[in-house]
């Protein structure tokens, strides 16, 4: 963990309100769930279906709405709220916050998640004096094990930065950094899950072909990645050593890396990265 990562807290978070709990608010509303976080509850989330937030039906800790029902389950929402986590499509984020805007609660701090929409977008739909903070997470936030990168706009503080870092702290990594460097948070961590499933898939498949049948290829690939991600987690050494302990000189790893590297991996990653951050410059300028 390095200094810009906010340690696990014991201090109360604040009465938290989420418009749109899909695949990414739903995680960081899981991960808010679990009983070890203590945040004022219930939190109060709205979703588009009357079905989703027929999900919550009975839960305690979860107060939902949905503005299929009720076209002022978002206004609604946010009364009372100090923190509001925004977590609709970038393409509906104006939208949803000229919405809420005459409904916040003074002093509450705007947080959106969404890729490809700056600070200063939001800021410009909300009153003055409304502040903004942008947080890029990603879905192992469902399970406490999410990596999140933040950044203020021109209205937070320090303390309305630290305590939506408190916030994400708690349902992973949380780490300041510029505002300018979200896009680029967006296409490692953000977007990364994804990558790392796709090499789940192609390595089961590669596995199949191989001779074995479904369940033992996804045995043996899921195990495997499982289990070198926790070997890393509860190592203090580098991937390249513990990938050099599995690679005896004149082994058989050896032949494989050999050929994984002829793909070009440090070019193919500077690609896909290079496409992810362009992606979300596209949706900035509307596109
Ligand atoms: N999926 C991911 O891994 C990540 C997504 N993000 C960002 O999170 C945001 C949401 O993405 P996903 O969760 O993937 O999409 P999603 O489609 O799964 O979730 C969006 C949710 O918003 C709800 N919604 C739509 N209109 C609404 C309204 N008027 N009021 C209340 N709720 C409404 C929908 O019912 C849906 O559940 C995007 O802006 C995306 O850029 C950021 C990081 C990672
Ligand atoms: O694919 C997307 O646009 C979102 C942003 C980062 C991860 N998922």
């Amino acid at each position: 963990m390095d200094e810009s990562t906010a340690p696990r807290t014991t201090a109360r978070l604040p009465r938290t309100a989420m418009i749109g709990v899909g695949s990414m608010g739903g995680a960081i509303l899981e991960g808010l769930r679990a009983p070890d976080v203590d945040i004022e509850r219930p939190i109060t989330v709205t979703t588009k279906s009357e079905a989703s937030a027929a999900a919550f039906a009975g839960a305690s800790d979860v107060t939902a709405l949905s503005s299929e029902r009720d076209s002022d389950a978002n206004r609604r929402a946010v009364r009372g709220a100090e923190i509001v986590v925004l977590g609709v499509k970038p393409w509906m984020m104006r939208d949803v916050v000229r919405e809420i805007a005459g409904d916040l609660e003074p002093g509450a701090v705007v947080v959106s998640v969404a890729a490809g929409v700056p600070n200063s977008a939001i800021e410009a739909e909300l009153p003055a004096g409304v502040p903004v903070v942008r947080a890029m997470p990603n879905t192992p936030s469902t399970i406490g094990l999410g990596a999140t990168g933040i950044a203020g706009g021109a209205l937070a503080t320090e303390e309305h930065i630290a305590l939506v870092q408190r916030m994400f702290a708690t349902v992973g990594e949380a780490l300041i950094v510029r505002e300018d460097q979200i896009n680029a948070v967006a296409a490692v961590s953000g977007s990364g899950p994804a990558y790392l499933f796709l090499y789940a898939e192609e390595m089961t498949a590669a596995a199949e072909r191989a001779g074995f049948d479904e369940d033992q290829a996804r045995t043996l690939v899921k195990q495997t990645i499982v289990g070198a991600a926790q070997l890393w987690a509860h190592s203090d050494e580098s991937p390249e050593t513990l990938r050099r302990n599995v690679t005896s000189p004149k082994g058989t790893t050896e032949q494989a890396i050999i050929e994984l590297q002829r793909g070009g991996w440090a070019e193919l990653f500077d690609r896909a990265l290079a496409a992810n951050v362009r992606r979300s410059e596209e949706i900035e300028r509307g596109e």
